[in-house]
């Protein structure tokens, strides 16, 4: 923003920087008789205020020309495509029991001037008086994919807790919930899910029944339509354009429209105007809880996902998130039905055209160590591979800026500037400095950012077959290597594990670590059983001849209190060993008890941290604290010593026999 050196949003009456308006002489000049080289330009072309104001926006222009829509070979007009589009939204947000949709008018209700023409209710059937509800009397204003200067506006005007930051980000609150509620989300059993998901013990997927999504579904939508205006997105998922997903977000609150425009496939407006109806609905009603006396209901949070009505409900919980992960669900579960797989990891490429993924729970470096300045990001989350490569699933990244620092990562301080939706930090009242080190309102400080953010995104986010599986583990107890070479058979074991251990709350005193496995580093995610995952990595890894590696970007030198976290620094080289290929080539020795292959040397790491034992003062300590880290992997693992992974029972028992030993 150019500065006017006014401060407190003061006009500047600086000449040189006037843009318009002529000057307004209040006195004479000294002398009346020399000509005024006044430089200010000619008057505006308005006579009242209002003209002016109307002046200050012109219509947007097309990329290209509009082209007349065809609907089945006629084509239609763009008011008859407007008409169109308001039908559809309009049908989304139709109540199941009433039987019509809600009056929807396009654009901001605060803009009387601007409301236009009216869509009439798409009826079904005539539609009994007694059956109008006084939401149905009024009119529900769409915003539909604004843009983020309009989103900032709507934010600040209306959303109390928004407010610019100094390098331009909008930051928010996103409320009571500062994070996921895995425990409350749900997922439709039925005849469609019964006998595909992942049901019962371990399983993410909670289950509820038809009736019960349906009472959920008419509670969010009888409070979106209440309000005054609701924001509509509709954008894609998968950057592989034969498996592109149409999505349509509907929501209360203008952060999570600018969320969910950074974080999904922005349209172009040519795409936009052919979207037609979307493959999968979110109505996130946030703000407004669920029932408690709902049947199923454990709290006043319901996140619940119909995968026969292809929707999803929020429902008491305001974190966005919510709805990047949900949409990731359901692409765990359509990407697998067309034999690809779904990861939850990140990606990135390099100038020879080598792919790494990086899969990691939330905290292990996924974000960070995709974002790298000497590669190309394809994404940092949530990704595709088919038989033709990999896809990104998103259009943004969401980073983790708790103690972020411009010198550790430039590209992601970089990145949060105007656009960008920073969630729940810290900053100065008057500066609007973020302050990235305070944790007053949640450790899970995040920023959400469309991936053009990063300097060096490869766009559109698409890639050949990985080279690299790269499994991140942040080990707090601090005895995994910080990098050891696996084979298929033990980058299977600990895929299917997905070990992380992190320390939680760190206020009073030292905690021990806790010990997290989820399976496929991402069972709040996955739909399937884990095998089903883990058996199409093996085949493409395979198939590919990737070669898998275990990182730890947690403690050395004990474990969480008297050890310290592996540098970050060293971490980067440890990566940039195996994308060039010479971690390959060196020596190596193996680990007791995980049996894991470590490199004796690697250039700008110290030799000493590559063996974890060296940087423990007590040998014993290590010894027992790697005991007990291999007796939690044992003990994890026993829920799946009665499955086959794919059609190959050798893998299988190779598999088995990849744990600790000991
Ligand atoms: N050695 C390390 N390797 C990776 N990340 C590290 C390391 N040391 C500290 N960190 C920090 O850990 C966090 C990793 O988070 P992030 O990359 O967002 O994880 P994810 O994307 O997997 O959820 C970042 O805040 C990063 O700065
Ligand atoms: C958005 C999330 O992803 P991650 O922490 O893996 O970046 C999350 O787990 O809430
Ligand atoms: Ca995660
Ligand atoms: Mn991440």
């Amino acid at each position: 923003m150019a500065s006017n050196g006014a401060g407190n949003g003061e006009f500047s009456f600086d000449n040189k920087r006037r843009i318009g308006l002529p000057k307004i002489q209040t006195q004479k000049t000294e002398d009346e008789n020399v000509v005024c080289h006044d430089d200010s330009a000619t008057p505006v072309k308005a006579q009242t205020l209002d003209e002016l104001h109307s002046l200050q926006k012109k219509k947007s222009a097309p990329t290209t020309p509009i082209k007349s829509p065809h609907v089945f070979g006629v084509a239609v007009s763009e008011e008859e495509r407007q008409k169109q589009q308001l039908q559809s939204i309009s049908a989304s947000l139709a109540s199941l029991t009433r039987e019509t949709g809600p009056k929807v008018v396009k654009g901001d209700p605060a803009r009387q001037a601007e409301t236009p023409k009216v869509q009439q209710p798409v009826h079904h059937h005539p539609t009994p008086a007694l059956n109008i509800s006084d939401s149905g009397l009024k009119f529900t204003h769409i915003l539909y994919n604004l843009s983020p200067a309009e989103l900032y506006e709507q934010a600040i005007k209306y959303e109390k807790g928004s407010f610019i930051t100094s390098s331009g980000a909008l930051a928010t609150l996103s409320g009571a919930k500062t994070g996921r509620s895995p425990r409350d989300k749900r997922v439709v059993r039925d005849e469609t899910t019964e006998d595909d998901l992942w049901w019962g013990k371990g399983s993410p997927n909670i289950e509820m029944d038809e009736q019960t999504f349906l009472i959920n579904r008419e509670r969010a939508v009888d409070y979106l339509c209440s309000l005054e205006k609701v924001f509509v997105n509709d954008q894609f998922l998968n950057w592989d354009p034969n498996n592109r997903i149409k999505v349509r977000i509907v929501s209360a609150r203008a952060y999570h429209s600018l969320f969910m425009h950074n974080m999904c496939i922005r349209p172009t407006p040519e795409e936009l105007e052919d979207f037609g109806t979307p493959d999968f609905t979110i109505y996130n009603a946030g703000q407004f809880p669920c029932n408690r006396y709902t049947h199923y209901m454990t709290s006043s949070t319901s996140i619940d996902i119909n995968l026969a009505r292809r929707e999803m409900v929020i429902l008491g919980t305001q974190y966005a998130g919510e709805m990047k992960k949900g949409l990731f669900g359901v692409m765990h579960y359509l990407m697998p039905k067309r034999q690809i797989l779904s990861l939850h990891s990140g990606c990135n490429m390099g100038k020879e055209g080598d792919v790494a993924l990086f899969f990691g729970l939330s905290g292990t470096g996924k974000t960070t160590l995709s974002t790298d300045h000497n590669r190309y990001l394809i994404g940092d989350d949530e990704h595709c591979w088919s038989d033709h490569g990999v896809s990104n699933i998103e259009g943004g990244c969401y980073a983790k800026c708790i103690d972020l620092a411009r010198e550790k990562e430039p590209d992601i301080w970089n990145a949060i500037k105007f656009g960008t939706v920073l969630e729940n930090v810290v900053f100065e009242e008057h500066a609007r400095e973020v302050d990235y080190t305070d944790k007053s309102v949640t450790e899970n400080t995040r920023a959400a950012y469309p991936i053009e953010y990063i300097p060096n995104a490869k766009i559109p986010c698409v890639g050949p077959h990985p080279k690299n599986v790269i499994l991140l583990a942040c080990d707090a107890f601090g005895v995994l290597p910080p990098v050891s070479k696996l084979n298929l058979a033990q980058t299977m074991y600990h895929f299917i594990s997905g070990y992380t251990a992190l320390v939680a709350g760190t206020e009073d005193g030292i905690k021990e670590p806790t010990a997290t496995f989820s399976a496929c580093f991402g069972a709040a995610f996955i739909m399937l059983h884990p095998t089903k995952y883990a058996a199409m990595l093996a085949e493409k890894m395979q198939k590919h001849g990737a070669t898998g590696w275990l990182v730890n970007t947690g403690w050395s030198g004990g474990s969480y209190g008297s050890g310290s976290r592996i540098k970050l620094a060293y971490t980067r080289k440890i990566i940039d060993a195996i994308h060039s290929g010479a971690l390959l080539k060196a020596e190596y020795k193996k680990t007791e008890v995980f049996g894991l292959e470590i490199p004796t040397a690697l250039e700008g790491v110290p030799s000493e941290i590559l063996d974890p034992v060296n940087t423990w003062p007590d040998k014993k300590a290590h010894k027992d604290t790697l005991l007990k880290l291999g007796g939690l992997f044992r003990k994890n693992f026993e829920v799946f010593t009665n499955y086959k992974i794919g059609s190959d029972s050798n893998l299988t028992e190779e598999i088995l026999a990849a744990g600790p030993n000991f």
